[in-house]
């Protein structure tokens, strides 16, 4: 069997704001390949593991290693790709177009002050094929929808060629058909391109369909498995974690709700 190899793996982590503990006693390891979606419900510290993972924030207690490294000492960030929650709050006149905010996720990898390289026209419409928004090329980012603002960001980090690709509530205000139709896009990037993945997500109805694992998060991590298991689980047990009742679609039975 082919060895897994660790991308992401976060050791006895303890984060509190002031005197709140947010984030207690999680272990995690995400490895390459994987598609992982963080659930939980809001304030449950979905972000913050995020921002720790992105360096963002300063662990206080506990370990995350990138890439086989202790995140203190990792310098590789260009192998990671990130796109935040708010990525798609352009208003109509902001003067870009998604050429440019695609290419200027090259600067990265290219650094700021030297030329972009002879191919990067190419290397926009490529990142932008991947996310099916290539016929959007010269048009301002503010006169797309919130939607096509957050896949020509996911472009922008795709243009750094990241080995690992991590996405904030993407989906947020997107209908429940093109929910769907942005995770087979995701799931694609994902097994044609070997991008390992990991999505916060509220889409507990969805995900177990598309992605290969799944954690559940409030405060400590109540589950982590891949997306069979998740089906499987106790839908109380998960219930207990979100304080209400919750909706899993299956791959076999469909609708599973809890009365
Ligand atoms: N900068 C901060 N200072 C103090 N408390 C914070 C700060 N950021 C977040 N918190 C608190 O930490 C907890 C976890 O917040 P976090 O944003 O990580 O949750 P989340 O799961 O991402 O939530 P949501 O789904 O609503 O985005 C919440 O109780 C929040 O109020």
């Amino acid at each position: 069997m082919e060895q897994k190899r660790p991308i992401v793996t976060v050791n006895h982590l303890n984060y509190r704001y002031d005197r709140d503990m947010v984030l207690e006693n999680i272990q995690l390891t995400v490895n390459a390949g994987d598609f992982l979606a963080i659930v939980g419900p809001n304030g449950s510290g979905k972000s913050t593991l995020l921002r720790l993972i992105l360096g963002l924030l300063k662990i206080q207690e506990g370990e995350i290693t990138l890439f086989g490294e202790p995140i203190d000492k990792f310098r590789h960030w260009e192998k990671i790709g990130f796109v935040s929650q708010k990525a798609n709050a352009f208003n109509k006149a902001f003067p870009a177009t998604v050429f440019e905010v695609v290419r200027s996720g090259l600067t990265k990898k290219n650094g700021l002050l030297k030329p972009f390289p002879k191919n990067t026209v190419n290397k926009v419409i490529e990142a932008l094929k991947a996310v099916q928004m290539e016929q959007f090329l010269y048009r301002n980012i503010g006169e797309l929808s919130g939607g096509q603002q957050q896949r020509v960001f996911i472009a922008r980090a795709l243009i750094g060629e990241p080995e690992l690709l991590i996405l904030d509530e993407p989906t947020v205000g997107v209908d429940s058909k093109r929910v769907s139709d942005f995770y087979d896009l995701m799931q694609k990037l994902n097994k044609e391109k070997g991008i390992t993945l990991i999505i916060v997500t509220h889409d507990t109805g969805t995900i177990s369909k598309k992605v290969s694992h799944v954690a559940c998060l409030n405060k400590h991590l109540y589950f982590h498995g891949n997306s069979t298991e998740f089906e499987q689980m106790d839908q109380r047990e998960l219930s207990l974690v979100y304080g209400h009742e919750v909706t899993i679609l299956t791959h076999d039975h469909g609708q599973e709700e809890l009365g």
